[in-house]
């Protein structure tokens, strides 16, 4: 299987790298493109083809993934128009607020086009990724799924949830990331050195996650083991809570979708 990267910058990359450590494909499968060539050098040199003519890179794939910014997308998709083959091609994008209309619209009504979002875990095979249709056969979803599968775990959800989807999987990444660091200074405050902070702070999220994934349980039902009564958890996440902390998550994670589904413009 051909896959084609179309703007090999921090998502496309984390997805390279993701394929190739999952053995999905070899790195000579796969076509790195973006403007600054010299920017994928350590790539080339592990094996992925690279280049930085979209159109040459998009004729023999048999997946295409586009991977470039919301306003660069018009220019790209005229410019590999004339290479694309729609009855042989599964086109994939994980721009964000970009539909399956909008790229058909530029490119052949008749592609199959897959909405992915996945987030940049993607690279350790760790990704949640949504992805969505409004056209590609059941057996094209099967091909995308079976390639995001292998990089983490997967959903398929309605179209008009994948800007919802980029704030909390996507974005996720970045917001659960900033807990772990104030998490790690508070430990810090509390008397560690900041790498041991960091790393403590980090495993114990990943503890918390893995009980909610391996045990499919509730936050609040974790939560209740851990506060005990009259006792510190319950009085410091009670303090958290009282400085706005689920409201802070919750009103970040719905500006971002909102601003998710602003960022592209047809002309
Ligand atoms: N970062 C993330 O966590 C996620 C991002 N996304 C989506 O992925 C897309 C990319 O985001 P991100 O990776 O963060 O952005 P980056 O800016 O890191 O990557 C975009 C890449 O596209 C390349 N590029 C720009 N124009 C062209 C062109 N004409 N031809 C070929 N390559 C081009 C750029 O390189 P150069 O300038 O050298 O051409 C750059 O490397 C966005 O649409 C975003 O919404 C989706 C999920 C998660
Ligand atoms: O910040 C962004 O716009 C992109 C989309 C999701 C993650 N990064």
């Amino acid at each position: 299987m051909k896959i084609t990267i179309i703007g090999s910058g921090n998502i496309g990359l984390s997805l390279a790298n993701g394929l190739v450590k999952s053995q999905l494909c070899a790195a000579r499968e796969i076509t790195l493109t973006r403007r600054t060539l010299a920017g994928l050098t350590d790539f080339a040199k592990q094996g992925f083809k690279t280049s930085d003519n979209n159109a040459a890179a998009v004729k023999d794939a048999d997946i295409i993934v586009l991977a470039v910014l919301p306003q660069q997308v018009n220019k790209v998709l005229d410019e590999i128009r004339s290479s694309i083959n729609p009855d042989k091609q599964i086109f994939t994008s994980v721009v964000s607020g970009v539909t399956c209309k909008n790229i058909k619209e530029k490119l052949y009504d008749n592609l199959q086009v897959v909405r992915v979002m996945p987030n940049t875990s993607i690279a350790i095979q760790q990704s949640m990724t949504c992805f969505a249709t409004d056209n590609a056969s059941a057996e094209s979803l099967k091909i995308v799924k079976e390639i995001f599968d292998t990089v983490g775990m997967t959903i398929q959800i309605n179209e008009e949830l994948m800007t919802s989807a980029t704030a909390l999987c996507a974005c996720g990444i970045a917001f659960f990331l900033r807990s772990i660091r104030a998490a790690s200074q508070g430990g810090v405050e509390v008397g560690f050195h900041a790498k041991d902070a960091l790393m403590m702070a980090a495993q114990t999220a990943k503890g918390a996650a893995d009980l909610l994934l391996q045990l499919a349980s509730h936050p609040e039902k974790e939560i209740d083991k851990v506060t005990s009564p009259k006792g510190c958890t319950i009085a410091g996440l009670n303090e958290m809570e009282h400085n706005g902390f689920s409201s802070a998550m919750i009103k970040g994670i719905k500006t971002s979708a909102k601003i998710a589904g602003e960022l592209y413009t047809k002309e």
